[in-house]
């Protein structure tokens, strides 16, 4: 059912052809923006490039501009992760800790890069960290989406042993968003990855159970489970790519949609 009462905590998750009549120019009311952690290295080999954050600051703020309902799950990859502390030998538990706690510091940072622009954003974090943001509850980050403020969900799903893609997946779920879009260096999915496959050929549009079949790596199994059981769908295309984040919400064709097929 749309929610036509104007009530925060009604889910917006209207369907796009619904939300065509509204005002806004998007093809959805609500997405749920899944940013890797590498994504905000820029050029270098660890860490954060500025100029990458305010990059992505306008591009978020042009979605903002046309009313476009905005959260986003950073990873923390550029940081730490887990199962690489782990390798190095390190307690597992401890490494996705440290992880979470990366996700953390990059929210920061996007808030940091959105405040700048004129922005008006929140970042909450699964993990309590007083004093410094906000713990994450349902019903307040529906009430900040519905108010045009962009909520970070920071420290993923809280939990060792999952990924950033989970926790982007079930924020989405929670929040009803209508879609998740997530941000990566390649254009899309693919038959095989193409950074190692100069053949490997892109994919328009993929099922959940295709995705689950042939284990194609752009993004873990959890997560895709979860939204194939929620019928939450994902497109997935090329950060780097100016405008493209502006054209797929707006219904332009960019990267690849997986949904039920
Ligand atoms: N079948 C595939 N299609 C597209 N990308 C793939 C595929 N298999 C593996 N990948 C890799 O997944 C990466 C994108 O996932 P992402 O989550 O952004 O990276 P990371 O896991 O390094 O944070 C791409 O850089 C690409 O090399
Ligand atoms: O719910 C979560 C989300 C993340 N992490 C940890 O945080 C790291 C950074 O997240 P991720 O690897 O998903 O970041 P990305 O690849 O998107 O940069 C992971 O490797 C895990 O160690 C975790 O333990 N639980």
């Amino acid at each position: 059912m749309p929610n036509e009462t104007n009530d925060p905590l009604i889910p917006a998750g209207q369907p796009a052809e619904s939300s065509k009549s509204s005002a806004t120019p998007s093809s959805y009311r609500r997405i749920l923006l899944k940013l890797s952690g590498e994504a905000l290295m820029g050029d270098h080999e660890f860490g954060i490039d500025p100029k990458v954050l305010d990059r992505m600051a306008l591009e978020i703020g042009q979605l903002v501009g046309i009313g476009v309902q905005v959260g986003i799950v950073i990873g923390g990859g550029n940081l730490f992760r887990g199962a690489a502390l782990n390798e190095a030998g390190m307690d597992r538990v401890t490494g996705d800790h440290m992880g979470m706690l990366a996700t953390v510091m990059n929210a920061l940072a996007m808030r940091d890069a959105l405040e700048r622009s004129n922005i008006r954003s929140r970042v909450m974090s699964a993990i309590q960290m007083s004093g410094v943001v906000e713990h994450y509850d349902r019903r307040s980050a529906i009430r900040y989406l519905t108010s045009g403020d962009v909520v970070l969900f920071s420290a993923g799903t809280g939990n060792p042993f999952f990924t950033t893609d989970s926790a982007a997946c079930l924020r989405a779920i929670e929040v009803d968003a209508d879609v998740v879009v997530k941000a990566t260096k390649v254009d899309g999915v693919y038959d095989k990855d193409p950074v190692k496959h100069a053949d490997a050929v892109k994919y328009e549009q993929l099922s959940y159970d295709d995705a689950l079949e042939q284990k194609l790596g752009v993004m873990d199994l959890t997560a895709i489970c979860l939204v194939r059981d929620h019928n939450m769908p994902v497109r997935v295309f090329d950060m780097n790519k100016p405008e493209a984040l502006l054209n797929l919400v707006v219904g332009g064709r960019e990267g690849t949609l997986i949904n039920r097929g």
